[in-house]
């Protein structure tokens, strides 16, 4: 990455039981950065270190041109300008919503614009009077979000904000993510275990192993890499950026992307909107010639580039479409039925139903 004086410069090391953490990351200073690992690799660790609440963290934190912490010294917590939320963000529950913003607001000194602003951006006004123990689990998190970004921080540090909700209320939630993503005019720092919030928010990713970086780049390169365990998971697949270039009577969107067009079903998005859409390596299967017969409406001439074993017998094959690396999950049986090689021109099909936009 070419350095920028914006840029967040973190080089932390810690030893807490069994568990080590030694890692020197660059972060863009602006857009979402992800950190994505699995259970106990340190993401949360990294979080609090930068917020200045792991006393045993010994480093560097640099933001922008901030020194944050070095060998001499490290800023206390409340002077780093972080905004937080946690899984379970707590508010204070003697007061109203309006209070809870007002009182991290009040402290930072920060415009009056910026509370308006938020509580427009995050829908919060028909909240404003309840208290936080009558709000949903969704809503609380809302607010969490922007008594966060209403102290004016520097920096957004979002832990994991949307696992303790169900799909359909992550679902609801994330456009209010994207939003602050969008807007908010601060890098934020994001950790999750989702692929899909990795796929709709990560401008940038950090993918931690044992409290050390396995892979760190933009999310597309790192999200499409075929040699991290990523690749492995159940829900393993591609992100491509897509811009919608109709939308039909019934909702269908088809979607310009560097694989050619596609049709996929996903909200009222208006043509000329950029998104990005994720095809999983298990809705993906392949033939031999193209198929105008089925009710499959993506069909994408591809060639194979190499098949590999998978744990429990199935076979990714990797596939590249107009230069844009696919996968495919499908069975050994599969391949020697098709008497599938590396090299073969073949069709590539996944339903509309199964993109996810
Ligand atoms: N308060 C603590 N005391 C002792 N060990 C801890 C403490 N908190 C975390 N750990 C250990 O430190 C390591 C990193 O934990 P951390 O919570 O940062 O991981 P994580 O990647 O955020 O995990 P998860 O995805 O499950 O939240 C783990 O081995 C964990 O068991």
């Amino acid at each position: 990455m070419a350095e920028r004086a914006d840029d967040i410069h973190i080089a932390l090391r810690l030893a807490r039981g069994d568990f080590r953490m030694d890692l020197d990351l660059r972060l863009p200073g602006s857009g979402c950065s992800v950190v994505f690992g699995p259970s106990g690799c340190g993401k949360s660790t990294l979080l609090r270190a930068i917020a200045g609440l792991e006393p045993r963290a010994h480093g560097e934190i640099r933001v922008g041109e901030a020194c944050w912490q070095d060998a001499r010294s490290a800023l206390p917590a409340h002077r780093r300008g972080v905004g937080m939320v946690f899984q379970h963000s707590a508010l204070l529950p003697h007061l109203s919503v309006v209070d809870n913003l007002r009182f991290g607001w009040k402290r930072a000194r920060a415009a009056p614009e910026l509370l308006e602003r938020w509580i427009e951006r995050l829908a919060l006004a028909p909240l404003l009077s309840r208290k936080p123990d009558s709000l949903s689990g969704g809503e609380r998190q809302r607010v969490a979000l922007a008594r966060a970004l209403v102290s004016n921080p520097r920096l957004l540090l979002l832990d994991e904000p949307l696992s303790a909700l169900d799909a359909p209320r992550r679902g609801e939630i994330l456009p209010y993510l994207e939003a602050v993503r969008r807007e908010a005019g601060i890098p934020v720092l994001y950790v999750t275990h989702a692929l899909e919030e990795v796929a709709r928010l990560a401008d940038h990713l950090i993918v931690l192993d044992a409290g050390r970086v396995s892979a760190a780049g933009p999310a597309l390169d790192v999200l499409n890499r075929d040699d991290l365990p990523l690749a492995l998971r159940d829900d393993a697949g591609v992100v491509l950026e897509a811009e919608v270039s109709a939308r039909d009577a019934h909702g269908l969107l088809s979607l310009h992307t560097s694989a050619g067009t596609l049709h996929a079903h996903g909200g009222a998005h208006p043509p000329g909107t950029r998104l990005r859409v994720r095809i999983q390596a298990r809705d993906v299967s392949l033939a031999l010639g193209r198929h105008d017969d089925s009710s499959l409406l993506n069909l994408l001439p591809a060639t194979l580039v190499a098949l590999s074993d998978l744990p429990g017998g199935q076979v990714q094959a990797r596939l590249e479409v107009q230069g844009q690396a696919l996968l495919a999950r499908i069975s050994h049986r599969s391949v020697e039925r098709l008497g599938l090689q590396p090299g073969m021109p073949l069709w590539a099909q996944v339903k509309a139903v199964a993109l996810l936009v």
